[in-house]
């Protein structure tokens, strides 16, 4: 099994027979999923297939017409959005951004910033900062009021692979040292496959869920992700050469994909 580093048994949120529909379109259909303390979840699913809408549940963004979302009592949310529009002609640090709406004590940013690995940007413009950088920044500040679930929303969209992947490592070193769970969508198969305890494949429902590994080899997963999905699990299993027993579960019943 991957190592669910700093997770325990602590159920942070639970999302049960979840379905919601938005302007007459079923984004979701019946969802459940669950998020423990400390472990990574990952999202999976094609363009439209209900992820920005089930973590917009988990924030409470969005009312479920049926179904709920259970929380843990005073349950604190980190978002880090995909991107953010900020004004270049802003003359705006790095640590300044931080400490908008209201100002924060200045060791409070630096901690901030030395977690999401951007401490040495803290005094440049956001307006110069790389993707990469920018993306730090975000971070950092989902991480100032210390949340204990992180939300990301394909938070490496515009990085090249190699800023994707040092991304998410920064993301699992916030996990080691700051012991939060996290639960993001990921567009990229081969990061779900190496850096997530969990995986949740979504078409609407949920297709298959579970380790990486038997996600990855589920028919489901497969017939959503096509030859892409072969590559992701070869280098999975070239990285994780091991064997996955208990806590999976996959639904090999392909009757309700045809109904979506
Ligand atoms: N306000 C709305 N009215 C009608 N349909 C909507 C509305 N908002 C979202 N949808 C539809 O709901 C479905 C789920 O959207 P959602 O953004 O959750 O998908 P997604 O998996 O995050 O997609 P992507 O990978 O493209 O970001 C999509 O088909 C979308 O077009």
């Amino acid at each position: 099994m991957p190592v669910l580093s700093g997770a325990s048994n602590v159920r942070l949120v639970t999302v049960k027979d979840v379905s919601v529909k938005l302007g007459g379109h079923q984004a979701l259909n019946n969802v459940s999923m669950s998020i423990d303390k400390g472990e990574i979840v990952t999202i999976v699913g094609p363009n439209g297939s209900g992820k920005s809408t089930l973590l917009r549940c988990v924030i409470g963004a969005v009312k479920p017409e049926i179904g709920t979302v259970l929380k843990a009592a005073n349950l604190k949310i980190g978002y880090v959005p995909q991107s953010l529009a900020i004004d270049p002609t802003l003359p705006l640090t790095a640590g300044r951004f931080l400490s908008l709406p209201h100002r924060r004590p200045s060791k409070a940013v630096a901690d901030a910033l030395r977690q999401a690995g951007a401490e040495d940007i803290a005094d440049r413009p956001m307006s110069g900062l790389s993707g990469g950088q920018f993306q730090r920044v975000l971070l950092a500040r989902a991480l100032m009021d210390k949340p204990d679930l992180l939300i990301l929303d394909e938070p490496t969209t515009g990085l090249d692979q190699p800023g994707s992947a040092d991304f998410y490592t920064q993301i699992e070193q916030v996990r080691r040292e700051t012991g939060a769970a996290v639960l993001m969508v990921s567009h990229e198969l081969h990061v779900v496959m190496s850096a997530s305890d969990r995986v949740v494949c979504l078409n609407g429902h949920v297709c298959c869920h579970g380790s990486p590994e038997i996600v990855a080899s589920a028919p489901e997963y497969r017939a959503l992700f096509g030859t892409g999905t072969h590559g992701a699990l070869a280098l999975y299993r070239h990285e994780h050469d091991h064997h996955h027993h208990d806590g999976d579960a996959c639904d090999h019943d392909h009757s309700h994909l045809e109904s979506h």
